[in-house]
């Protein structure tokens, strides 16, 4: 069957000249009392992008340093992120890493490290449902250690995350990092926040 996806969209959150994120989004090209349209059970998405990142946090991440991805694991603190997460990890050589983790709620996590310094890069993302990400940000940065971040928290109708973004919008600062940028946006059936924080003094 021939499907025609026409109705794609591409965005820019952030500043264009700094640190920004891109977003592609593809409406179902279904619907209009057709078929089902898009997802319509309660669904969110948390993403924290992390740069330039502290040296010994991320020396954890090497075959120097850790044996196995379970000992990188351990050390860097990332099994407590999310507590009771089954955890499929990979270290590799000579740095490098990624994992996936899933909950007995069905959630995922996954994160991948890159730890070289010239390009210190983290990404972690989880669709756990949470009405407050606080708890959890909190536990990421304190992983990783990163000088700035870009975290996005999308949700639907009818998911317990909507209420997150109410406390996104009062947190100009998260710990040791102060909010640089925030962006609020309202989709067909999703809302979505970004933030950029960076670690003060910058
Ligand atoms: C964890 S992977 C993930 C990269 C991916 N772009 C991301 O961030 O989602 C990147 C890190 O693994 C290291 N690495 C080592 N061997 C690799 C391989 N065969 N494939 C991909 N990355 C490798 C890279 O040097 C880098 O530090």
């Amino acid at each position: 069957m021939w499907i025609d996806w026409t109705d794609g969209a591409a965005y820019c959150l952030g500043q264009m000249n700094r640190d920004c994120w891109y977003l592609y989004t593809l409406s179902h090209p279904f619907g209009e009392g057709d078929e089902w349209r898009g997802v319509n059970e309660p669904d969110q998405t948390l993403e924290v992008l992390m740069m330039d990142l502290d040296t010994d946090a991320m020396q954890i991440f090497t075959r120097q340093a850790s044996s196995d991805a379970r000992q990188a694991t351990q050390k860097s603190g990332i099994h407590k992120i999310l507590p009771g997460v089954q955890i499929d990890d990979f270290l590799f050589d000579p740095c490098g890493y990624s994992m996936n983790g899933i909950l007995a709620n069905g959630s995922y996590m996954t994160i991948h490290v890159t730890p070289e310094p010239h390009c210190s890069y983290v990404s972690f993302e989880s669709n756990i449902p949470m009405a407050s990400y606080r708890d959890v940000l909190v536990r990421v940065l304190a992983c990783f250690r990163p000088a700035k971040f870009i975290m996005t928290v999308f949700a639907n109708k009818g998911s317990v995350a909507l209420s997150s973004h109410k406390e996104l919008d009062g947190a100009t600062h998260i710990g040791a990092y102060q909010r640089k940028d925030l962006h609020s946006c309202q989709f067909h059936k999703y809302h979505l926040t970004y933030a950029h924080y960076v670690k003060f003094p910058s």
